[in-house]
């Protein structure tokens, strides 16, 4: 049994009303998981307010009440605990409930617009290769160690992120690298965990919806930085203009990486096609089989994180040419008669913009580039015209389809991003809003050496319209019309 005074250790607490003494089981901030000897944590959501949920909460068996105001009517056999900040609160609680873990191990936290998965993804592979024990909470899946488990978010809650870490020390997990999102900042799901580095990769526009305007975006994931401790170590990417400004007030020790600004880590980029590029990084060449600019950066901040943790550089750059592309970012595939597919999580104008530069660089102007792209509904809208200027500019063939919908009409999405595509475009630019259909017209479209790009969904293998998710694989079924139009 755990005793409730010894997880609120470092909670900032406003009063209290009644016994800390108190047995507790577990700590919850849904009422509807509730069991008996359970503290409910009363959060204040985005769409509902956990107060109105402390009634309910205690009729399932809560002993302990945490809330930023008391209820009118409190009940003696239930201790409420008022603190300022409920997120905040828990995630304090999430620690002190399981042992601290982030102590017990080295974690280093990604954040930035593009690039989270792929740099913690490749972190996971070359430390898994070198013979270490190693954790992951990324978009993709969460990884103890060998054991896999799905996750919805991409920084899960505080509690959740905890319990994960503790299983890690149960393991021996060693090193941990996790993706750190704006969402996950402000909503303080990893606040008073124990970092041993963070890394910025990039930021552009995303998320307005979410936090209104770019500076407060910007702001938010500076957060990240400013609580760093002076024992870790701060990576930044130089040639983002915003990638000095992350580390203005961070009291650890700071490093840069960059291809274009002179830094810690640089990173010149030899050779591109659509085998891999061949780079020189820090005065060392190495050969990848990562397609794209953005890549050499990416491959980059691994390796300097590598560095920074201390394996030895020769391992490092022999590591970083076996590493393996992470599944759908940039994923290549070539059909039998030689089409060119890539499937790419690319769902920003900035990450499109890359995506879609990345592949002109590389193919010869005769051949076509027919893009195939969409944007989520119930998220920022702003986005939508962007990158439609963008597809219409930097492919020759533009299909624009559905993402995942979501609750919106899935033709007014389409309509939002044909007020982007520029009059020189229109003409080679269709709508169809089944995205099946869009991607069977671009195999249709497609002869021999040309390139279908399919951007938005990458490693999803699912489509939510009306709230409904539904199978759908971009590469599965591009595979198969292809295959079925013998092409
Ligand atoms: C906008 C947002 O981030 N929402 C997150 C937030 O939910 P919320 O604050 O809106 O919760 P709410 O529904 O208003 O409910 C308020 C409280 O009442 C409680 N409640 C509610 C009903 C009830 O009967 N009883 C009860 O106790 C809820 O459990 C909650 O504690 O807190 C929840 C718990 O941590 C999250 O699951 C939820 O993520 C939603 C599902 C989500 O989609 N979030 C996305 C936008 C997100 O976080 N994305 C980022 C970035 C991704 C990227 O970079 O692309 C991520 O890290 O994944
Ligand atoms: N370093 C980078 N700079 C710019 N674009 C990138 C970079 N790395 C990847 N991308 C592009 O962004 C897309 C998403 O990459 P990735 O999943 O690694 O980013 P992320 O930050 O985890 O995004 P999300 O949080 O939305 O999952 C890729 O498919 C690619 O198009």
């Amino acid at each position: 049994m755990i005793v409730l005074k010894d997880i609120l250790y470092k909670v900032a607490i406003e009063s209290v009303k009644g016994s800390t003494a108190v047995d507790i089981k577990k700590i919850h901030f849904d009422s509807r998981l509730i069991s008996a000897q359970d503290v409910f944590v009363a959060i204040k959501g985005e769409t509902a307010d956990g107060h109105a949920f402390i009634e309910a909460a205690v009729a399932n068996g809560a002993n302990v009440v945490v809330c930023e105001e008391l209820p009118s009517e409190v009940i003696p056999e239930v201790s409420y605990i008022q603190v300022k900040d409920c997120r905040e609160a828990l995630a304090v609680m999430a620690s002190n409930y399981y042992d601290n873990p982030s102590a017990n191990l080295k974690l280093i936290g990604v954040t930035g617009t593009n690039g989270k998965t792929t740099v913690t993804s490749l972190l996971y592979q070359m430390f898994k290769t070198l013979g270490y024990k190693v954790g992951l909470i990324s978009t993709v899946v969460i990884k103890v160690d060998d054991k896999d488990y799905p996750t919805k978010l991409t920084t899960p809650d505080s509690l959740t992120i905890n319990s994960y870490l503790k299983e890690m020390n149960e393991v021996g997990v060693e090193f941990c690298f996790m993706e750190v999102s704006s969402h996950g900042i402000a909503q303080h799901r990893t606040l008073g965990l124990n970092f041993e580095g963070g890394v910025f990769t990039n930021l552009s526009q995303d998320h307005l919806d979410y936090h209104k305007t770019f500076a407060k975006y910007r702001d938010v994931k500076k957060r990240f930085f400013d609580q760093l401790s002076k024992k870790g170590f701060a990576l930044t990417n130089v040639d983002d203009k915003n990638g000095n400004y992350m580390l203005q007030n961070t009291k650890a020790k700071t490093f840069g990486y960059g291809v274009k600004n002179l830094t810690d880590y640089k990173v010149k980029i030899l050779e591109k096609s659509f085998s891999g590029l061949k780079l020189n990084i820090n005065g060392t060449e190495v050969w990848s089989r990562f397609i794209g600019d953005f890549n050499a950066y990416n491959l980059l901040a691994v390796y300097a994180v590598a560095d920074l943790l201390e394996v030895k550089d020769i391992e490092n750059l022999q590591n970083l040419s076996q590493l393996k592309p992470v599944e759908g970012r940039y994923q290549h595939h070539m059909s039998s008669t030689g089409i060119h597919v890539i499937v790419d999580y690319a769902h920003t104008p900035d990450a499109l913009q890359n995506v879609l530069q990345t592949t002109n660089d590389i193919r010869s102007r005769s051949e076509e580039l027919i893009t195939v792209v969409g944007c989520g509904g119930d998220r920022d809208t702003t986005k939508r015209p962007l990158m439609g200027k963008i597809a219409g500019n930097l492919s020759t063939k533009v299909i624009l389809t559905s993402d995942n919908p979501r609750t919106e009409d899935p033709d007014s999405i389409i309509k939002d991003i044909e007020k982007g595509v520029e009059p020189q475009d229109v003409s080679k630019t269709l709508s169809i809003t089944s995205r099946q259909q869009a991607i069977k017209t671009a195999c249709i479209l497609a002869q021999q050496r040309d390139i279908i790009l399919i951007a938005g969904k990458g490693h999803e293998t699912y489509q939510e319209i009306n709230g409904i998710r539904s199978d759908f694989d971009d590469l599965k079924i591009v595979k198969e019309l292809l295959d079925q139009l013998n092409k």
